[in-house]
């Protein structure tokens, strides 16, 4: 059977200015890394152009961690796609469970911020997650289907195809979180590909990358990835050290 292709990416959240990004987009541009996996990393706004100028003509897809749904205008404090474009990044993460629960980001901006993405030429990946209370109450799958459908909601087909979806329970995320069990991924990602099934068809719902999130390590990155329909890591903590990030992608192209 051929080895499947994943998504192998880190976001830093808050943290490497451009001095620290400056020297870890170095030692990722010298990493060697399989065809297998298509690989990527998200630095801070103040250091996504510094990244993706290093990064440019590489395999590494370089992206922001969020950006405001309008062109221009008067938003203080906010970024445009267009100049998340400039920068040089080609991906944009959206509706992390930070920006949810911290700054007020709901369903509803995922979904203006999903389409202001596709119109302007950037990948969007996508982070769906259910809450501790939403896990104990057994309404993983509800929740993880409502926020699909809302954030893809107004999209064609051809444009469905183009986002990464990454679950990420808010359970599982960070020093306090716990990682999911593998049988419980197996399980939410199975029935998140019927959600997508449902709008696009099988065909077309098995090109979107289901990747997942929440405490991954080295130690169990490469469980997660051997599931079917699981088409991807992505990495917090364990991977923000380029030489994290390396252990990690080389667990699981092996
Ligand atoms: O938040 C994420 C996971 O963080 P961990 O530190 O790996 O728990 C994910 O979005 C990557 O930033």
């Amino acid at each position: 059977m051929p080895q499947k292709s994943l998504w192998v990416g880190t976001s830093w959240k808050m943290n490497k200015g451009p001095g620290a990004a400056r020297d870890a987009a170095a030692r990722i541009a010298d990493m060697a890394v399989p065809d297998t996996i298509t690989p990527f990393v998200i630095p801070p706004f103040t250091s996504l152009e510094t990244v993706a100028a290093r990064l440019e003509n590489t395999a590494w897809h370089v992206g922001a961690q969020n950006m405001h749904w309008e062109e221009e205008g008067a938003w203080t404090g906010e970024i445009s796609p267009r100049m998340v474009r400039e920068c040089g990044a080609d991906l944009i993460e959206l509706g992390h469970s930070e920006r949810r629960e911290h700054f007020g980001e709901t369903d509803i901006t995922v979904n203006l911020k999903v389409r202001a993405a596709i119109r302007h030429g950037l990948r969007p990946l996508i982070c769906i997650g259910d809450s501790a209370e939403e896990y104990e109450f057994n309404v993983t799958h509800e929740t993880l289907a409502r926020q699909t459908k809302m954030a893809l909601h107004g999209l064609t087909t051809d444009e469905i195809t183009t986002v990464l979806l990454a679950y990420e329970p808010v359970w599982a995320i960070g020093a306090k979180g716990r990682a999911a069990e593998p049988e419980f991924v197996d399980i939410a990602h199975k029935r998140l590909r019927h959600v997508l099934i449902e709008l696009v068809g099988e065909e077309q719902a098995r090109r979107v990358p289901l990747l997942y999130g929440g405490s991954v390590s080295l130690d169990n990155a490469a469980r997660y990835t051997a599931l079917s329909d699981v088409d991807g890591v992505f990495i917090g903590r364990s991977a923000w050290d380029p030489s994290g990030l390396e252990a990690i992608i080389r667990s699981v192209a092996s």
